[in-house]
């Protein structure tokens, strides 16, 4: 199992016991936390990588930015390609974006056909710049189809920042970047969107509830889904 995945074991013999079954829980560690399909973070190692972020900005004051991705029409791929052509097509796309960030950032399959990046120390002045490389790259991308055929996607993008100096939670960060990815398909899909107010100081960003939550007062309900999201 270890080896279809492409992680290593070494020898195991008598004086490299302990060697052995180290690599052997750091490879079964590596395993449960990547998508089986694309080799992404899951949505578990996901959510567990915001939280450390979030942790990481509110004791730093660094920008960090959350981007949602959701391939556009996905279904009609399915329908009109059959699955196998739908799988290497998410393929493609966690390979691109792995390619279009750098090696600090997270790459994460959070659902079917929705991607997450969480890139740390990226200031408000870049943020939308990357968002619009990230975007450009994948519908630059066609992929081969069988029969000579080739066959585009595109992505719309949903962008926000974690408040710095904030201790808040993650579900918030998620939800504002979730409005933004609704808003984007909202306008026409293949494009990206940000909070409005993303150049403005941290404390000028953060909603209420999160507001709450740094002064100390309980916040008053979770935020709800956006219409139509999937349940997870
Ligand atoms: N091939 C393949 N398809 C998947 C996988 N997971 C989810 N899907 C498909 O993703 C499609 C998502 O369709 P919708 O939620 O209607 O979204 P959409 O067609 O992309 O439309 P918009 O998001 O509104 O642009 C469905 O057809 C799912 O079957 C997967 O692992 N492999």
């Amino acid at each position: 199992m270890l080896q279809r995945a492409g992680i290593a074991l070494p020898e195991a013999g008598p004086s490299g016991e302990i060697a052995w079954l180290q690599a052997l829980i750091d490879g079964l560690c590596e395993l449960s936390s990547r998508d089986a399909l694309t080799g992404a973070l899951n949505r578990r190692s996901f959510e567990l990588a915001l939280d450390r972020e979030l942790d990481r900005v509110a004791r730093s004051g660094e920008s960090a930015l959350l981007l949602l991705l959701d391939l556009d029409h996905f279904k009609r791929v399915n329908d009109l390609h059959g699955h196998p052509v739908g799988d290497r097509v998410l393929q493609t796309v966690a390979q691109t974006l792995q390619q279009a960030v750098r090696p600090m950032d997270t790459v994460a399959r959070i659902g079917g056909e929705e991607f997450a990046l969480i890139l740390p120390n990226c200031p408000p002045a870049f943020g939308e710049a990357v968002a619009e490389r990230v975007r450009a790259r994948l519908a630059s991308r066609s992929l081969p189809l069988p029969g000579g055929d080739s066959l585009r996607i595109t992505v719309s993008v949903g962008g926000a920042y974690a408040p710095a100096w904030v201790r808040s939670a993650a579900r918030y960060w998620l939800a504002r970047a979730d409005a933004q990815l609704y808003r984007a398909k909202a306008e026409g899909r293949n494009r990206s969107c940000f909070e409005p107010s993303s150049l403005q100081p941290a404390l000028a960003r953060v909603s209420p509830d999160e507001r709450a939550l740094l002064f100390g007062t309980p916040p008053s309900a979770p935020p709800t889904a956006r219409p139509g999201a999937a349940a997870e």
